[in-house]
């Protein structure tokens, strides 16, 4: 039996619709949900995902504006910037683009913004929030993925999953909102010993290393659910995500591809977060 592929544009399309209606509803009402966007620098990916952020608001009727600042902004510049619109009550979600130029902290950048604004789910308090189960803004890319799961229905609960990756920003908060959901999660990264003897036994399988086609059919266990969040672009231009979807596609029960698997789903979160951030402003 060959998988069932997780399409996440098209779920991704389908959430977008359903979120213009409640935009739609939320304007009628006087409240027109506003997401800032900073870009620090001009790397080329990092423009090019902007530009999705931005053309994904606009389908949905969600304000957005977008500062670009130079690399040679300061650390104080962009600060002072962010403290503004903390202070702005128009401005719903701010997202400082990463990665941001060497000088400056991501660290320091991402504790300056109001946590009742932090769409991405970046900040300690939200992470903490998180930890212990708290209603908060999870972030984008694991929430887009416990999201993709429930569409299909895929049971979490007792389930074994193991995360590859342990960054901040996929690998760690995956594996909590895993744990939330009653999953047994077992973290592997760089320093693993036997990668293998985990990823053999995983029912679950989060694979965000960030190196092209890493995971083959020899690695997975059968009928396992097998999520890629790798973006890898080859020579030739094409995107490629960590797992060899090919070689694993007839042993998986469910895979997501890659493109159109978990990065159009980690824009929609996005959306999602900030009209949770307009919501929650306008009840204070
Ligand atoms: N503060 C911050 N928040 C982020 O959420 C954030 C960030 N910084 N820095 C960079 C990463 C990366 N990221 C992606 C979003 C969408 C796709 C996406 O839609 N990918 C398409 C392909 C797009 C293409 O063709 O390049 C797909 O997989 O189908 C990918 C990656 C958000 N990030």
């Amino acid at each position: 039996m060959s998988a069932t592929i997780i399409n996440g544009k098209e779920l991704a399309q389908e959430l977008k619709l359903s979120m213009k209606e409640e935009v739609t509803e939320l304007k009628n009402e006087g409240l027109t949900p506003h997401l800032t966007v900073i870009i620090v620098g001009d790397n080329p990916a990092s423009k090019s995902y902007v530009r999705g952020k931005q053309k994904a608001c606009s389908e949905t009727g969600i304000s957005s504006d977008v500062i670009e600042l130079p690399t040679s902004t300061t650390e104080n510049d962009l600060l002072h910037l962010i403290k503004e619109l903390n202070d702005n009550p128009t401005v719903h979600g701010i997202l400082v683009q990463l990665p941001l130029p060497d000088h400056i902290s991501e660290k320091q950048i991402t504790v300056a913004i109001d946590p009742t604004k932090d769409v991405d789910g970046f900040h300690p308090v939200n992470i903490g929030r998180m930890m212990t189960g708290e209603d908060t803004f999870f972030p984008c890319t694991p929430y887009g993925i416990i999201t993709m799961l429930k569409s299909k229905d895929i049971q979490i609960e007792g389930k074994h999953a193991v995360v590859i990756g342990r960054s901040n920003i996929v690998g760690k908060p995956i594996g909590q909102l895993l744990l939330n959901e009653n999953a047994t999660v077992t973290y592997c990264h760089s320093k693993t010993k036997d990668i293998k003897e985990y990823t053999a036994k995983a029912d679950i399988l989060i694979v965000a290393i960030g190196k092209p086609n890493v995971i083959k059919e020899g690695d997975i266990k059968n009928n396992s659910i097998i999520v890629d969040v790798g973006i890898n672009r080859l020579e030739d231009g094409s995107l490629t995500g960590d797992v060899d979807f090919d070689s694993v596609k007839e042993k998986a029960s469910y895979l997501t591809p890659v493109p159109r698997g978990v990065g159009p789903m980690t824009i929609t979160m996005l959306l999602k977060n900030t009209i949770k951030a307009a919501k929650g402003l306008s009840e204070k």
